[in-house]
This record gives structure tokens, sequence and C-alpha cells, in this order.
């Protein structure tokens, strides 16, 4: 397979990179030239790169799109899908750490973790008491997508006394939770929203003013889907206005560049699209990325396919 050309567009993870390098030939904006164009076969990417139209038809020889990620709503599947280029993702293995950091920045919001983090650090304990913050065991979580990741926070926040409802394009009977086949009605019947779906056309935007009006000044969104979930102007001032209670955010609308508001407000907890970076899931998405790459090589069935 070393002289399989595999182009990776920016920088994603060492281990990654080394790994492919030991296979196959390995490309990346710097060292590709003319004549290595036609011995590129496949590229490898993330959440945070794009692979559109003009990549896709740069690459005459391009065979498979194998991305280090869940979401796939940067790669153009019509195009592929037109080409007749497969496309793999790293489903299942980052579950647990996303669902994990949902709960995280649900407890970090509710408990203010990270104000009271500086609170101590400040010196202001010394003078007075930290203020009363708010329990999250209990509450009523609405979960908007209950696929794997969305099934596996319903899992923890059950663990936490939590009644589960869930919001999805179908009904899962066998999962128990309450099934709200209208966004608003989960909103209006929940406290902490926590936004998990897919991104698509259908779900651009699928939190609007409408639904944050219907969570309430005392309600909780956390987004660890992707930002354009989330209509973000109308979320920055419901947060500023006091119109919704809190938000933890992961994904942003036009990430690394977040509204200056936000970092104002004590309300909200801001992480930098981290939900799944461990070590342990970043070694074992790149392992799935791998396999994806020599199953496709070898004539094997693809491990986890898209397209
Ligand atoms: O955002 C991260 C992913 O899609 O895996």
């Amino acid at each position: 397979m070393e002289s399989i050309g595999v182009l990776m567009p920016c920088p994603i993870y060492g281990y990654l990179e080394q790994e492919l390098a030991k296979r196959f030939k390995l490309f990346n904006p710097s060292n590709i030239s003319e004549e290595s164009i036609n011995s590129i076969r496949a590229v490898v990417c993330s959440a945070k790169i794009c692979v559109d139209t003009h990549l896709i038809e740069s690459l005459p020889k391009l065979e498979i799109v194998s991305t280090f990620s869940v979401g796939y709503d940067k790669i153009d599947l019509a195009k592929c899908r037109e080409k007749n280029i497969r496309v793999t993702n790293t489903p299942d293995v980052l579950s647990d750490d996303v669902a994990d950091t949902a709960i995280g920045l649900a407890l970090a919001v509710l408990r203010k973790i990270c104000v009271s983090d500086r609170y101590v650090r400040n010196g202001h304990w010394i003078k007075s008491d930290f203020p009363l913050t708010t329990k999250f065991s209990g509450k009523a979580v609405g979960i908007v997508g209950l696929g794997r990741i969305g099934s596996a926070i319903a899992k923890r926040a059950a663990a936490f006394g939590c009644p589960i409802s869930y919001h999805s394009r179908s009904e899962k009977t066998e999962s128990g939770y309450k099934y709200y086949p209208n966004i608003l009605d989960l909103a209006s019947n929940s406290e902490v929203l926590i936004v998990a779906c897919t991104l698509t056309k259908e779900t651009h935007h699928i939190v609007n003013r409408q639904v944050i009006d219907a969570l309430g000044p005392k309600g909780v969104i956390i987004n660890i889907g992707r930002g354009q979930h989330i209509d973000q102007p109308e979320l920055v001032s419901a947060l500023s206005e006091g119109r919704l209670g809190g938000a933890g955010l992961d994904v942003f609308e036009d990430e690394p560049e977040l509204p200056e508001q936000l970092f104002g407000l004590e309300n909200v907890v801001l992480s930098p699209h981290a939900a799944s970076d461990t070590v342990e899931t970043c070694n074992a998405m790149a392992d799935l990325v791998l396999s994806n790459l020599e199953a496709y090589f070898l004539n094997k069935p693809l491990l986890t396919p898209v397209v």
C-alpha cells in the first residue's frame, strides 16, 4: 500500500499521521505537487476540515474520504455519491466521551463549577461564601436526537435521577423514554435541553427563538452537536437578557470565532469543540480511520461506511 497517495489537508492528530505515513504515501499541503495529485486515492479529514466540490474535483483519482469524526456535515456527500467515492466516519468509539462532556457541561453550568473555581482562585472565598447554585440531579432532561450519542447521554442523565424525554425524526419505542414529535413541546417540558443530533438541512437552527423561549429563563441548553444547530445570535441575546438560564457549549456557528458577548456571561460554560478529545478516544478514532482505509484498499467491506 506504500504507493497509494493519501492527502491530509490539515494536521489532525500526531498518532494518526505517523500511522498513515507507515502504511501510505502521505501528502499534506506542504509536500503535494502537480505530479503527486494523480497518486492520491484517499483523503483523511476531520470535523474541522471541509471536503467540498472544489477539493473533490481537484483530485481525479480520489476513491475514498475517511473522516476522523462521527459528523460528516463538512463533506459534500452528494458529490461523493456522484463520483462513486466512498466515505467513512468514526461512530461509537467517541460516544462515551461526548456524552461525558454533555453531562459535565450541564453540571458545570448548573453548579457553576467554573465560576466557583475563579471565585476561590481570586481570593473571594476568604471574604464571603459562594452563592447557592442549582441542582442537576432530578432535572427534566430533553435530548434532541436519540442516536448513539443521545442514547449515551440519556443513560448517564437517567443515572442522575433525571426524567428523560427526546425529540427525533422517528419514535424509538424501545428506549422507554418519552417522545415529543415536536421540539417545542420537548423544550416546554424540559429544564435542560441537550442537542445531540446530526447536522442536516432539517436540523439547521433547530433551536431557534421559539425553542429558547419555550425552555424559559430557568432553562439550560447544552450543545455537543454542531454550532449550526442553534440560532447563535438568538441564543446570545436570550442569555444576555435573562430569557434563558444558561448554556454549556462545545460547538459554535463560526468556530473558532465566538461572539465577544459570550465571554462576559457567567451563566455560560465554553469548550473548544473538544468533546471527544481524549487520548484514548482519539487513538481509537485513528485506528478506525486506518482500518477503514486498509479494508478499502484490500477490497474488504468498510467498517463504518457513510457512503
Ligand atoms: O465533532 C466531532 C465529530 O463529529 O466527531
